[in-house]
C-alpha cells in the first residue's frame, strides 16, 4: 500500500528520515503553494506535515477527502483547525518536546539582548557610530522575572533565570505552592506576577483565555520600566496596548519573537527603539528542527501502518503501560458496540459501559471510544473512527457513561454495554477467555457463549420443544447453513434466545419469515 505524504513547510531533511525509510511513503515536498493551491491538491494526500506557516483551515481539511493524519512539527497547533479535523476523524499529532530547549534558549537570548540593548547597539555601530552612552542596560542579577505559563518552556526559562541569579515568580493554573517551592521559585496569581516583576515572559498557548492576557489593564499594574518578552504566541500580548505602554514609558523594553499577524514586513512596534524582534525563530535550531521532524515522522508512519501515536492532539492518549493492558480489549469493545447497533432499534439516547475486573483499574477511555465507533458505524458509515466517535456521539446528543468496578463475578474481566433507545434497553456483555479469545457471554439477561465474529443470527423464542427444529428447517429452506449454535434461557419454559453463527451474510429482510413461525418473537441478523 502506498501513502501520499505532503510536506508543506520546510522540515529538516534529517528529521524526515523515518518517513523516507518507511515502505510505501510517497513524499512530496511543496512549500510554495498558496492556500488556494493547497486546497486544490490536498485531496490526493493521506498525510500533511506542517510547521507554523501553513494555515490548515477548515476549507483545506474538508477538501482533504483522503487525509488521515496531520503532523505539526512543533508545539502550537493554532494554525490547524482542530475542530474541523476532529469532525472528519483526522488525527492531529504534534512534537511537544523537541523544541523546548531551543525556545527556552531563545527566550534567554532575547532577555539578555533586551536588557543590554545589544541589537540597538549593533545597529548603531553598523551605522558607523561609536556611542557608549545611548546603550546603558540593566543587570538581571537580583531582578525578578515573572513567568506566565510554567509548562515545558516556562519551566526551562525559570531554571535558566535562576542561573542568572534572578528571583522568579510564576503563575500557571497547574502550579502549586509545593511545586514552586521544589523549583525554588515563588508563585502567585497573574496579578501578583505582573506587580512583582522587573521582566515578564509569557509561555502559554494562545487560547480564548490567554488572548490579550497582557492588555492595557495588565500594563497598568506593572512596575514602571518593566520589560516584556513574548516567545510564545502573538496575541497573548495586546500589541496596541504594548505600543501605548512603550510610548508612555511605562514599558522600557519589549523582545518579541511572535506577532498577532505573521508573516509581515512592516510593523508599528518595530518603529520603537525599545523593541527588539526576531521573525518567529524560537524553534529555529538544527537540533530542534531535526527533533520535531523525527517525532512527527515516526507518528505519521506508525499511524498510517495501523499503529499507535505518541503525541496525539485531538485524541486523549494513555501511557504505553496502560495501552498494553487495554489493547487486548479493543476488538471486543468495538464488536460489542457493533452487536448492539444491530440488536437495538429506536433512537439511541444513552450508552452505559460497565468495566468490571482488572481492566477497570485502567484508563479505559480508548475502549469507550472503540465501543462508540462500533455502535455508530452502522448508521454513520466508515468515516467514524477513534478520533471522532465521541465527538459524533456528543453531537447527536447521546449520553455516554463509563462505570467501573474492580470486582466481577465469574470472569477476570467483563465489558458490558447497555444502550437505551426510544424503544427500550438492550445489553450485551463480553470477555476475553484465557488463550481462547473473545466471547459474548450475555445478551440482555440470557447467558451465552458466542465467538463475536462473522455472520450471527439472534433469535428470541419460547423455551419449548420444537422451536429450534422449526428455525433449522426454515433456514435450510433458505439455504442458510448453521455453523454453530448457542441457546440461553433464564427459566425453563420461559423466553429464551438462540445465537446462531451462519455461513453467509443475511439481512433482517432475509430472515423476516422466522418471526412468522409459532413462538418465535424476534430474529435479527448481526454482522461482526
Ligand atoms: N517561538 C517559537 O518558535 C515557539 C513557541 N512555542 C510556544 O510556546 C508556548 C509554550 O509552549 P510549551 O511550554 O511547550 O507548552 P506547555 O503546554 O508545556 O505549557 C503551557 C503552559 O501554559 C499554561 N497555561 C495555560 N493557560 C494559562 C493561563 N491562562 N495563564 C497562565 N498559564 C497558562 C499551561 O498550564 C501550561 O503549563 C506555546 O504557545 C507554544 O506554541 C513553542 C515552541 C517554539
Ligand atoms: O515551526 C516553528 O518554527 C515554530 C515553532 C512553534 O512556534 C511551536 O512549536 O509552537
Amino acid at each position: 500500500m502506498t501513502f501520499n505524504i505532503l510536506i508543506s513547510d520546510p522540515l529538516s531533511e534529517e528529521g524526515i528520515y523515518p518517513l523516507r525509510q518507511a515502505e510505501g511513503m510517497n513524499i512530496v515536498i511543496d512549500t510554495n503553494s498558496t492556500p488556494e493551491e493547497l486546497a486544490m491538491k490536498i485531496g490526493d494526500y493521506d498525510a500533511l506535515l506542517v510547521r507554523s506557516q501553513t494555515q490548515v483551515t477548515r476549507e483545506i481539511i474538508e477538501k482533504g477527502t483522503n487525509l488521515k493524519i496531520i503532523g505539526r512539527a512543533g508545539v502550537g497547533v493554532d494554525n490547524i483547525d482542530l475542530d474541523a479535523a476532529t469532525e472528519r476523524g483526522i488525527i492531529v499529532v504534534n512534537a511537544p518536546d523537541g523544541n523546548t530547549n531551543s525556545a527556552a534558549e531563545h527566550t534567554m537570548a532575547m532577555l539578555m539582548s533586551m536588557a543590554r540593548k545589544i541589537p540597538q547597539a549593533f545597529n548603531s555601530l553598523k551605522n558607523q557610530q561609536w556611542d557608549r552612552k545611548a546603550f546603558i542596560g540593566v543587570e538581571l542579577k537580583n531582578k525578578t522575572l515573572g513567568v506566565v505559563g510554567l509548562g515545558r518552556i516556562g519551566a526551562e526559562v525559570a531554571a535558566r533565570a535562576k542561573g542568572q541569579r534572578m528571583n522568579v515568580i510564576a503563575y500557571d493554573p497547574f502550579l502549586t505552592e509545593e511545586k514552586a517551592r521544589k523549583l525554588g521559585i515563588d508563585f502567585g496569581s497573574v496579578e501578583d506576577v505582573l506587580k512583582a516583576a522587573d521582566f515578564i515572559t509569557v509561555h502559554t498557548p494562545l487560547l480564548k483565555e490567554t488572548r490579550h492576557l497582557i492588555n492595557k489593564e495588565a500594563f497598568e499594574i506593572m512596575k514602571d520600566g518593566v520589560q516584556i518578552i513574548n516567545c510564545a504566541r502573538g496575541g497573548i500580548i495586546d500589541e496596541d496596548a504594548l505600543y501605548d505602554a512603550i510610548v508612555s514609558k511605562k514599558v522600557a523594553g519589549a523582545a518579541l519573537d511572535v506577532f498577532e499577524q505573521e508573516p509581515f514586513l512592516d510593523h508599528k512596534l518595530l518603529t520603537l527603539p525599545e523593541v527588539i524582534a526576531t521573525p518567529h525563530l524560537g524553534a529555529s535550531t538544527f537540533e530542534a528542527q531535526e527533533s520535531v521532524a523525527v517525532d512527527v515522522s515516526i507518528d505519521v508512519v506508525s499511524f498510517l501502518n495501523g499503529g499507535l501515536v505518541q503525541n496525539p492532539v485531538n485524541l486523549h492518549s494513555v501511557s504505553k503501560e496502560v495501552m498494553l493492558k487495554i489493547a487486548p480489549f479493543f476488538d471486543l469493545s468495538e464488536k460489542l458496540g457493533a452487536f448492539l447497533s444491530s440488536l437495538s432499534d429506536g433512537v439511541i439516547e444513552e450508552v452505559n459501559i460497565f468495566y468490571s475486573g482488572e481492566v477497570a483499574t485502567n484508563d479505559v477511555r480508548p475502549l469507550t471510544r472503540n465501543t462508540l465507533k462500533g455502535l455508530l458505524k452502522r448508521n454513520l458509515g466508515d468515516h467514524v473512527n477513534d478520533v471522532n466517535a465521541k465527538f459524533l456521539a456528543d453531537r447527536i446528543g447521546i449520553k455516554v457513561v463509563e462505570n467501573k468496578s474492580s470486582t466481577t463475578k465469574g470472569f477476570l474481566n467483563l465489558l458490558t454495554v447497555e444502550v437505551k433507545t426510544t424503544n427500550g434497553v438492550r445489553r450485551v456483555a463480553g470477555t476475553l477467555l484465557n488463550g481462547m479469545g473473545a466471547r459474548i457471554v450475555k445478551v440482555d439477561d440470557y447467558p451465552v457463549d458466542v465467538v463475536p465474529e462473522g455472520h450471527l443470527l439472534y433469535i428470541k423464542h419460547k423455551d419449548q420443544p420444537g422451536a429450534i427444529g422449526r428455525v433449522g428447517t426454515l433456514l435450510a429452506k433458505e439455504n442458510i447453513n448453521i455453523a454453530a449454535m448457542q441457546v440461553g434461557r433464564t427459566i425453563i419454559g420461559g423466553e429464551a434466545i438462540m445465537m446462531l453463527t451462519i455461513d453467509k451474510y443475511v439481512d433482517n429482510y432475509d430472515v423476516k419469515d422466522l418471526v412468522e413461525l409459532d413462538d418465535i418473537y424476534e430474529a435479527i441478523a448481526i454482522d461482526l
